[in-house]
């Protein structure tokens, strides 16, 4: 009986004794978490928890990133965001912006990570690749896209396929039909890129839209690697092969078969050509010249390298269709934008009629006939030359970029530890981004009317004005900036002067525009829209 009384008691003062412990820890806990999270009472960016750092609330604010980083950055041009094991910087101060991509260029490489997540898929091109192969890519790439041929070839390319969307259109109007412009753009500048890139005919944007192969598995291949930057478990699933890496797998085998075939048969063409001394074969796309360069054994190009043009498709068919899906948004919402540009569409029309001495084409816009062929004379009248001349249709392009940039933010790893020119402090292995998007609206970058729409911010008495590229970084800036920006206005000067001289869009209803939270800046349910005819 004693020793059962014992044994309460000895009970009892455990459980006190475990009780009290718990609780000490607790009070422990919560004050480490109070006095953590009252030290960060006068700081920028989001407040943090121990540990996890900012993670709770990025990851609760993941699908409106873009607009929670905005909040932020408004407060402070550069904010830091701890998160579990590492540091995330995001900046948009043009004078940090400056220093990680030009000034100290060197410690702020795309690095191991990005180069190990996108490998399968750009292998070491210029996209993907750092230090020396970069630098060599860089002065070969730079070179072509110079090259008076490479940008007539481009010309003719981008004009044919704005004819046939443009027959698209077209029909769909006057059928009375939806369509989704975003659907249609992806497909244009995919069979566009295809032919400068490859010199291949791919026909995506066919009237019926056939399914490619090709495409398809490229389409699944680029999700799939950037899934990886927030999938923790690919490289199990890679090893396993399952899941979307065995997708990914299958598909990269699609995209090899489709490019080494296309080098063999371009390899033999040129060739042949040779043989035949037949100089009208002779072929203009990136693929043929990186061939003829790769004949001099010093520039060291083997299949495998020539493979990497898919870097300039992964870099140029997403970012050029998506900007002009915002374009078109942005002129819908802005119907005197639409307005104005049509007025400088008419008058190119005519001063280019005038000067090529052929009278325009009488068209009824009831009429598929007449209104096609007028739509087709128009396209041939749109020169290098005479887009150049489009001042306001550049300013809409540029505006819509300063506020839906394609790439709306752009993170760099950092080598060794480093201070930016406003103080903060950066440390080995993290992360600085610069960030477009926020960039674009921010007040201290573009005064009080930073949200607003306003093409004519870029024109002074009526000609385009450039802003500093590390202000406005829609194509990054310093010694990585786009290679493809004059090619990426060419095309959608082409596309916009040929669609908005001939339609007006109007957003399909209830239809809801938003981003999708990727690398570009896609809109997540497309950009469904009516068209109707202009005179
Ligand atoms: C609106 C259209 C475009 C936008 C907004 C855009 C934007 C950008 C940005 C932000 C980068 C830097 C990416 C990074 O390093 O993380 C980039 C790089 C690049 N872009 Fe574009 N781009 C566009 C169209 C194109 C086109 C049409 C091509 C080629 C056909 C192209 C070729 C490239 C290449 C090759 C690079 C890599 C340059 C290097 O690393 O040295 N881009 N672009």
């Amino acid at each position: 009986m004693e020793d059962e009384e014992d044994n309460n008691l000895l009970w009892a003062f455990s459980c006190e004794n475990g009780c009290m412990g718990i609780l000490m820890v607790t009070c422990m806990v919560l004050t480490w978490i109070l006095i953590h999270r009252w030290n960060q009472r006068n700081k920028n960016g989001p407040k943090t928890w121990p540990l996890v750092g900012a993670a709770i609330e990025q990851f609760i604010n993941y699908d409106r990133m873009h607009d929670w980083l905005v909040n932020y950055l408004s407060e402070s041009k550069t904010v830091v965001i701890p998160m579990p094991f590492t540091t995330y910087t995001y900046t948009a101060d043009p004078a940090n912006v400056e220093h990680v991509l030009k000034t100290n260029f060197a410690n702020y490489p795309k690095g191991e990570v990005y180069h190990s997540y996108m490998e399968v898929l750009l292998g070491d091109g210029i996209f993907n690749a750092d230090g020396e192969i970069w630098r060599k890519q860089r002065k070969t790439a730079s070179f072509e896209f110079a090259s008076k041929n490479l940008r007539d070839f481009s010309t003719v390319v981008f004009r044919e396929y704005s004819q046939k969307l443009h027959a698209i259109l077209s029909q769909a109007s006057f059928q009375g039909q939806e369509v989704d412009m975003q659907e249609l753009l992806m497909r244009m500048t995919l069979d566009s890129i295809c032919k400068v890139g490859f010199g291949v005919e791919i026909g995506t944007l066919a009237p019926n839209l056939p399914d490619n192969q090709f495409a398809r598995a490229f389409d699944t291949a680029n999700i799939i690697v950037t899934f990886r930057f927030i999938d923790p478990l690919w490289k199990i699933k890679r090893f396993l092969n399952v899941g979307s890496e065995a997708l990914l797998d299958k598909s990269i085998k699609t995209l090899d078969d489709f490019t080494y075939s296309v080098i063999r048969r371009r390899k033999s063409e040129i060739k042949e050509g040779r043989e035949s001394s037949e100089n009208d074969k002779m072929k203009h796309d990136i693929l043929s010249r990186f061939i003829e360069l790769g004949e001099d054994p010093e520039n060291n190009l083997t299949d495998k390298s020539l493979r990497d043009v898919l870097n300039f498709v992964i870099a140029g068919r997403d970012t050029t269709a998506t900007t002009l899906s915002w374009a078109i948004y942005m002129i819908m919402s802005n119907s005197q934008v639409a307005e104005k540009l049509y007025s400088e569409l008419k008058a190119l029309e005519e001063d280019r009629a005038r000067e090529e001495k052929v009278s325009l084409l009488q068209y009824d816009t009831e009429d598929p006939e007449s209104f096609n062929q007028r739509a087709r004379q128009f396209a041939r009248l749109l020169s290098y030359d005479s887009l150049g001349r489009l001042h306001y249709l550049h300013a809409v392009i540029t505006e819509t970029l300063r506020l839906y940039p394609a790439v709306p933010q752009d993170p760099k790893g950092i080598l060794e530890d480093d201070v930016l020119p406003d103080g903060t402090k950066l440390k080995a292995g993290g992360m600085v981004t610069y960030v477009p998007y926020s960039m674009g609206r921010m007040e201290y970058n573009w005064g009080s009317d930073a949200t607003s729409f306003k093409p004519e911010r870029w024109l002074k008495d009526g000609f385009f004005q450039n802003a500093s590229p590390f202000k406005f970084t829609a194509f990054q800036a310093g010694p990585r900036i786009c290679l493809g920006k004059d090619s990426a206005y060419l095309q959608m000067k082409m596309t916009m002067a040929l669609l908005c001289r001939f339609y007006k869009f109007a957003l399909v209803p209830g239809h809801v525009v938003e981003y999708r939270m990727m690398t570009i800046l896609s809109m997540a349910n497309g950009l469904k829209v009516t068209i109707s005819r202009r005179s």
